[in-house]
């Protein structure tokens, strides 16, 4: 894998210097379907830099949490505040990385193609993103013919070609084998170390110890805390985050 063109983060840095969408607040966010409260009086700030890890049992709300924060569902209530812009009004400086790959049934380049023409980037970057996902030798061949760790590389190639600021990422690399897990954390280290920020959903404990500067774990809707990597993985703060790693085998 090889390094992006300059040009790419670049931009990101740019556009957050002439209206900053970070630090990110977030205040007292419900989040209701009929009766069921599924988020309930979350609140949290996210500083302008880094990767946090959000983790939590199943059902506790990490998918939806990640929806509101990227502008893909209203709240009920409460407020998810960019730097003074509302959620659904950034969300294309944002992407979203998901379990399973959404990719076009087209080739492997034509995939990155139809992202860089339709966020007016520079077709030319392709071939760089390509590389740095390590699909060059791939490009033509159909996409849907890709294995899973890379498909979801190619996922991450397309997120990064629309130069996001905030990068989401909901368990990209729960099916994977270890080596495509590796390849994919170092995407993903390597876009936090330029400045993107990060914010993954994972139940993997060593891949959350490998990726945080900071956790963020929810227990039946609600944050049981939110505590720096350095202190989360020694000490949990919370019972909820204990029985947890213990329930685990920690990497
Ligand atoms: N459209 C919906 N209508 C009603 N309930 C929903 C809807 N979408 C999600 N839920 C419920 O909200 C809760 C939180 O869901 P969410 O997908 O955010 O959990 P999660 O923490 O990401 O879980 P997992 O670790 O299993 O992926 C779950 O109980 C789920 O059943």
């Amino acid at each position: 894998m090889s390094d992006v063109p300059a040009t790419l983060y670049q931009a990101v840095a740019l556009r957050a210097q002439v209206a900053p969408i970070l630090p990110l607040a977030v205040r007292d966010l419900v989040l209701r379907f009929g009766e069921e409260v599924v988020l309930d009086g979350v609140s949290f700030d996210l500083g302008a830099t880094g990767c946090t890890m959000i983790m939590g049992p199943n059902g506790s709300g990490k998918s939806l949490l990640l929806k509101l924060l990227h502008g893909l569902m209203q709240p009920s209530a409460g407020r998810v505040d960019w730097g003074g812009h509302a959620a659904n009004t950034v969300t294309d400086r944002q992407a979203l990385v998901f379990q399973k790959p959404v990719l076009l049934r087209r080739s492997v380049a034509a995939n990155i193609d139809f992202v860089l023409k339709a966020r007016r980037k520079d077709a030319g970057r392709r071939d760089a993103l390509l590389d740095h996902v390590g699909l060059s030798h791939k490009a033509s061949q159909p996409a849907r013919l890709l294995s899973g760790g890379e498909a979801q590389r190619l996922a991450l190639a397309r997120a990064l070609a629309t130069d996001p600021e905030v990068l989401f990422l909901d368990e990209p690399t729960a099916s994977l084998d270890p080596a495509s897990v590796l390849a994919i954390e170092a995407i993903v280290g390597d876009a936090r170390n330029r400045g993107v920020r990060i914010v993954f959903v994972t139940h993997d404990t060593g891949q959350a110890r490998r990726l945080a500067d900071d956790v963020l774990f929810l227990q039946r809707g609600s944050i049981a805390e939110h505590t720096r990597a350095a202190d989360f993985f020694p000490e949990p703060q919370s019972q909820a985050a204990r029985d947890y790693l213990n329930g685990r085998i920690v990497v």
